[in-house]
C-alpha cells in the first residue's frame, strides 16, 4: 500500500525537507541539533502518513515530537523496560493498568495522547476522502476499509489504523534523526573524515541536489554512513522476539515461546568481522582499492522476516540528509570546547548526549 503514496521522485521529496532545515539561522551560535533533525526527519514520515508537512512551529507537531522523544528515553530505563514489555501489551486489553505508579505511567499517558492525535487526524481525513485522489497512507487505508466494509475479519479497522500510524511515527522519527546526530558528532570529532566526505561530494555532486543514486559513485561517503550506523549501534537490544517453535541453535535447545533479545551489538562490534570494532573506522567498508564492500555482519536494521520495515526509506533519508548537510555546511565545536563526548544516554535507542555544535556555510 505504501507504494501508492510514496513520492515517485524521492530526491525532490527529501530536498524540500532538507532546505527547510534552517541551519543558517544558527550561524555563529552554538546549537543542539536534536530538535531540528527530529523535526526534519519526522516530516518525512508525516508526509507519507498524512500527505502534508507540518510546520516546525505548529504546537501540535512539537508536542508529538516531545511525546515520542520522552517515551524513547524513558522506555530504555532497565526497570521501566521490563514493566513495559508486560504492561504496554496488556494495556490495550486492560486500560485500568494505567493507574500503576512509576515512569511507565508517563509512557502510557503519552501513548494515549498520541492515539488521540492520530484518531482526530484520521477523522479529518475521512471527511475529505476522495477515492480518486488519495494523498496519504491514511487515505489509502481508509479507502481499503470502505472496500472491506462488512467483512468481520478485515484487518482494515480503526484500531489497526491507529496502531500502524503510531508505530510508524515512533519507529520512523527518532531512529533516523539519532543516527544523523551521531553522524554529525563523528564528523566534528574526525575533521579529516568530514573533509574527505566533502571532497567526494564536491567531486561527484558539486552544487546539485544530492540524489540517492549518487551513492554508487561515492564509496567513501557510503562507507562513512555505514560506519556511523555500525559504530553508533542505535538499537543495541533490537526488539524482543519469541520463538514460534522449539529450536536448537548452536547446541542450545530453546523451547517454543521463549522470549529472545537478539543483541545487535554482538554482531556490529564483532571482532571476527570488524578489524577495529570499538573505533570509528570507515575502512571497515572499503577494500584496498577504495571500493565499497558490503559486510554480512552489518545489521543495524536487524535480519530476517521481522527486520526493520523502514530500512529502504531510512537508507535514503540518511544518505540524502547527510550529503545535503555536508554539502552546505562545515560542522565544528563551539569556541572553548575541545572534544566531542561520544558517550550515550540511556534509552530505548542509543542516543548521543545532548551537546552543542557550530555550523559555517561552505557555499
Ligand atoms: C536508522 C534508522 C533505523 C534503524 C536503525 C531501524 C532499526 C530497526 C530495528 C532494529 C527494528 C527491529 C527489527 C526486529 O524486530 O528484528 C526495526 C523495526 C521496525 N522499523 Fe525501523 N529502523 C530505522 C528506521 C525506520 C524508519 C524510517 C521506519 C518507518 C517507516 C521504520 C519502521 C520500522 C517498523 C514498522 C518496524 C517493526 C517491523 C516489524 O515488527 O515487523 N524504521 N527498526
Amino acid at each position: 500500500m505504501l507504494s501508492m503514496v510514496v513520492c515517485t521522485q524521492p530526491n525532490q521529496f527529501f530536498s524540500s525537507h532538507v532546505t527547510k532545515l534552517d541551519l543558517l539561522s544558527h550561524l555563529g551560535n552554538p546549537f543542539d541539533s536534536n530538535m531540528i533533525l527530529n523535526a526534519a526527519t519526522a516530516n518525512i514520515i508525516v508526509s507519507i502518513l498524512l500527505g502534508y508537512r507540518m510546520d516546525y512551529n505548529d504546537p501540535q507537531f512539537t508536542r508529538l515530537l516531545c511525546l515520542i522523544n520522552e517515551n524513547v528515553r524513558i522506555a530504555g530505563m532497565p526497570m521501566v523496560a521490563l514493566i513495559l514489555i508486560l504492561l504496554l501489551q496488556l494495556y490495550n486489553i486492560f486500560p485500568f493498568l494505567g493507574f500503576f505508579p512509576g515512569s511507565h505511567k508517563i509512557i502510557v499517558k503519552n501513548v494515549v495522547e498520541q492515539c488521540e492525535f492520530i484518531t482526530k487526524t484520521f477523522v479529518e481525513h475521512l471527511k475529505n476522502l476522495d477515492e480518486n485522489d488519495q494523498r496519504s497512507f491514511i487515505d489509502a487505508f481508509l479507502v481499503r476499509q470502505k472496500e472491506e466494509a462488512g467483512n468481520p475479519l478485515s484487518y482494515f479497522h480503526n484500531g489497526n489504523l491507529t496502531r500502524v500510524v503510531r508505530n510508524l511515527f515512533s519507529a520512523g522519527m527518532e531512529t533516523t534523526s539519532t543516527t544523523l546526530r551521531w553522524g554529525l558528532l563523528l564528523m566534528i570529532k574526525y575533521q579529516n573524515i568530514q573533509e574527505k566526505v566533502q571532497e567526494e561530494i564536491s567531486r561527484v555532486i558539486g552544487t546539485a541536489q544530492p540524489m540517492y543514486s549518487h551513492r554508487v559513485q561515492m564509496p567513501f561517503t557510503n562507507a562513512v554512513i555505514h560506519e556511523i550506523q555500525r559504530f553508533s549501534d542505535i538499537v543495541p537490544l533490537n526488539l524482543g522476539h519469541e520463538t514460534t517453535k522449539d529450536v536448537t541453535f548452536k547446541g542450545y535447545f530453546i523451547p517454543k515461546g521463549t522470549y529472545i533479545i537478539p543483541l545487535l551489538s554482538s554482531v556490529l562490534r564483532d571482532k571476527t568481522q570488524f578489524e577495529k570494532p570499538d573505533e570509528f573506522f570507515p575502512n571497515h567498508f572499503l577494500d584496498s582499492n577504495g571500493k565499497f564492500i558490503k559486510k554480512e555482519a552489518f545489521m543495524p536494521f536487524s535480519a530476517g522476516w521481522r527486520a526493520c520495515a523502514g530500512e529502504t526509506l531510512a537508507k535514503m533519508e540518511l544518505f540524502i540528509f547527510f550529503t545535503s548537510l555536508l554539502q552546505k555546511f562545515n560542522f565544528g565545536l563551539p569556541p572553548g570546547v575541545t572534544d566531542v563526548d561520544l558517550t550515550s544516554v540511556v534509552g530505548l535507542t542509543n542516543a548521543p548526549k545532548p551537546q552543542m555544535m557550530c555550523v559555517t556555510p561552505r557555499m
